[in-house]
């Protein structure tokens, strides 16, 4: 039985670092557009520096940026070389990117197979042994694509097969889109730390808190902590 699995698309540092020692983090996920949100960044030091944070059990995700199968395994071999042997190596599901999942998939690499908006992309990457898949919920979703049922026939196809490949959605927008993604199959979410702040943030999750240390405060006084009943 697997755990659900929480990562987080993003590679800005201090964000990393507060939601991994908050939330029972699996990994952290980029693409270039992510990377672009943050400028310049010295690339290689940068993704070694998030495996420093998270360290080695934790899964890290970098896409390849190259068009052809030759520039995305060039790619993969130097972000392998460059920050770790243990990435999961992103790359797009289309022509190019499948003939450079197979032959990474040789190599014994770690392959998340990204850019899934249709089923057929999904079963050809579970057919060419990727780890993950990426479904993009919300970009589904705009496509009028029926993304819930996309990752329910993915689940499924995964199932029938017993393969390992597990189902890492993607893309979301709102909360919502992340609990229909686990209850249509998927093991594992990346989202934006903007999903989490909103789910937790939630304003009757404080009015609630709020209430019960004003009950408690009214019996024992204000700032009156329970440790205090050990002195
Ligand atoms: O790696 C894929 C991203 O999760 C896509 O998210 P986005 O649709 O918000 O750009």
């Amino acid at each position: 039985m697997n755990n659900m699995e929480f990562l987080l698309d993003t590679i800005h540092i201090d964000d990393i670092k507060k939601y991994n020692a908050m939330i029972p983090l699996a990994g952290v996920t980029s693409n270039p557009s992510i990377v672009h949100k943050e400028g310049q960044v010295d690339f290689f030091n940068h993704l070694r520096q998030i495996r420093e944070i998270i360290g080695a059990d934790k899964t890290l995700h970098v896409q390849v940026v190259g068009q052809t199968t030759e520039a995305m395994l060039a790619d993969a071999h130097t972000v392998l070389e460059n920050v770790d042997h243990d990435v999961y190596i992103k790359v797009p599901t289309n022509e190019p990117g499948l003939a450079a999942m197979k032959q990474l998939k040789q190599e014994g690499v770690h392959i998340t197979a990204t850019a899934i908006y249709t089923q057929i992309q999904g079963y050809l990457a579970i057919a060419a042994g990727a780890d993950y898949l990426a479904p993009y919920f919300n970009r589904m979703v705009n496509a009028d694509i029926n993304a819930g049922l996309v990752i329910a026939q993915l689940a499924k196809q995964i199932e029938r097969e017993h393969a390992k490949t597990k189902i890492l959605a993607a893309s979301f927008h709102t909360v919502q889109q992340v609990n229909q993604a686990f209850e249509n199959g998927a093991q594992a979410a990346t989202m934006g730390v903007d999903i989490l702040k909103t789910a937790l943030g939630n304003p009757a999750i404080s009015a609630a808190v709020t209430g019960f240390t004003s009950d408690w405060e009214d019996i024992y006084g204000q700032g009156t902590t329970i440790t205090d009943f050990t002195k």
